[in-house]
């Protein structure tokens, strides 16, 4: 096995394992793949303002999700059909994401039950009734799939609240106008996310879009984001922009294509490792202390004269 120094590098390494069309499926992006470019791009467009001569000598990376004690504000996204990256598919992420202390996301289209997935031993994992609606409980998801179709609106938040008791997070907002809806509808979280660029091309980086998002939600629900994320940096951005946490889709898929449960745990365990170095680099001893001052973006540069 190849020395990995960075999760980038599964990508590599999977395409030159998975059957093209595997490969092209997990990959790629919508049309021009605009926005799958930018979800990277925008990243590096963001740059530190690092404080100095603070004692990082403990770094705490703790955090809590929904009243869900987790080691660090990286967790997995769900993505359909992971068997077709590994044998065990979704039972592998499972494995890793408990061994990292953190939640994955079962996708309502994995390869893999709920009962399966929680047959591998406690973990926390959010389950997805709908592409956009998670909730962390397991018996229920799988029932409340099969009742909703593409038709699913605002509306149907809300219903959802009549059946269960259970926290809903709303993923795929990217506006203040949503984040508004979002919020008049009970959702108990919202995840800033374009799904990995794979639906509508020419929205911006989920990254350009969270600060709109965070300002409209006011700390009234937690907001989470995903897209892109491939470092530690990236992830200290997310916060410093107001996340509360961040989550890994591709990632998770190319690093079970080479290297199975191991493979997941090297990309969480690597992240976890980048994000402790950006944090202690840049002054920051727990994840509170990372603030809006600790990055300058694109809006920041705007001369005032023109806004
Ligand atoms: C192959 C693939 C399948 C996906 N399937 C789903 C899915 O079933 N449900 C969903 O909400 N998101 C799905 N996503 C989107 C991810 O949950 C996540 O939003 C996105 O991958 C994050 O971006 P990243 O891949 O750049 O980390 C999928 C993504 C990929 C790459």
């Amino acid at each position: 096995m190849e020395l990995i120094t960075n999760v980038s590098e599964y990508e590599r390494l999977a395409k030159e394992r998975l059957p093209k069309m595997v490969y092209d499926y997990y990959a790629s992006g919508a049309e021009d793949q605009w926005t799958l470019k930018e979800n990277r791009e925008a990243f590096s467009r963001i740059l530190f303002r690092p404080r100095i001569l603070v004692d990082v000598s403990h770094i705490d990376m703790a955090t809590n999700v929904l009243g869900f004690n987790i080691s660090m504000p990286i967790m997995i996204a769900p993505s359909a059909m992971q068997k077709m990256a590994h044998p065990e598919g979704e039972l592998a992420t499972a494995r890793a994401a408990a061994a990292a202390g953190t939640a994955m996301t079962l996708s309502s289209w994995a390869t893999s039950s709920v009962e399966e997935v929680n047959s591998v031993g406690p973990g926390i994992r959010f389950f997805q009734l709908y592409v956009g609606f998670m909730t962390n409980d397991s018996g229920l998801a799988s029932y409340v799939a099969s009742q909703v179709d593409r038709s699913l609106s605002w509306k149907d938040v809300k219903w959802l609240q009549t059946i269960t008791s259970l926290p809903i997070l709303v993923k795929g907002v990217v506006t203040a106008e949503d984040t508004r809806l979002a919020i008049e509808y009970g959702a108990a979280g919202i995840i800033v996310s374009n799904h990995g660029a794979r639906q509508l091309d020419y929205v911006p980086a989920t990254i350009s879009c969270l600060e709109e998002v965070v300002r409209e939600a006011k700390g009234r629900l937690p907001v989470f984001l995903d897209g892109g994320v491939r470092r530690g940096t990236d992830v200290f951005k997310a916060l410093a922009l107001g996340a509360s946490g961040v989550f890994i889709g591709r990632p998770v898929l190319f690093s079970l294509a080479v290297d199975g449960e191991a493979g997941v745990r090297k990309v969480l365990q690597m992240l976890r490792d980048e994000l402790e170095l950006t944090m202690a680099l840049s002054g920051c001893t727990s994840l509170r202390e990372i603030t809006r001052s600790h990055v300058i973006t694109d809006s920041d540069r705007i001369p005032r004269s023109r806004l």
